[in-house]
């Protein structure tokens, strides 16, 4: 797994990470590009979904979000994956972590943002659950399983609420 966090990229996520000639690995997987979103409270609770049937990983804890399409700005597929998944529109997000991760299903490069304000209430348009956790629990959310890639997210954003308070 590589982290790295998108330092000199543009805080308007106006960049496009998905094409029609993907990226490839060292061993030639194409990389398939995602944008995911932590709705984060004023209280610093953040929201996280159950991944729904028919999907690889289904019934793992997950933020919400999904693979960028070919054309769309980062902020453009945040936007349509919010609407989709969990029927809340945004008009703004931050970077806050690139993350790669290599699953038997596919290679994914996860586009993390930070998202604190939105309209709508959050609600699983997919059937899928919807829970906040606590602050408290970020680190170590008693909800099982988490996909493997979104773990260590959890951490980094602890740490980061950390540092930030
Ligand atoms: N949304 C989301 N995806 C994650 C997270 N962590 C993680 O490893 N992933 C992976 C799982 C999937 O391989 C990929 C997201 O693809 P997806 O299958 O959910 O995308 P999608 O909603 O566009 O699905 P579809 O159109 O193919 O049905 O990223 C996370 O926290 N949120």
């Amino acid at each position: 797994m590589a982290i790295r966090p998108p330092l000199g990229w543009p805080r308007i996520l106006g960049h496009m990470p998905s094409s029609s000639h993907p990226e490839v690995t060292a061993s030639g997987r194409p990389i398939v590009e995602v944008a995911v979103g932590i709705l984060i409270k004023p209280d610093q609770s953040i929201l996280l979904g159950q991944r729904p049937e028919g999907k690889p990983y289904a019934g793992y804890w997950e933020f919400p979000g999904g693979k960028i399409e070919i054309g769309e700005t980062l902020l453009q597929a945040l936007q349509r994956e919010l609407q989709e998944e969990i029927n809340v529109s945004i008009n703004d997000a931050s970077e806050f972590l690139v993350i790669e991760h290599d699953y038997p299903h596919a290679y994914v490069r996860l586009h993390i943002c930070l998202v604190s304000s939105w309209v709508g209430e959050p609600k699983g348009l997919e059937n899928q659950a919807l829970s906040w956790i606590f602050k408290k629990d970020i680190a170590k959310p008693s909800l099982e399983p988490i996909l493997p890639a979104t773990l260590p997210i959890l951490e980094k954003l602890n740490a980061f609420l950390e540092v930030a308070k």
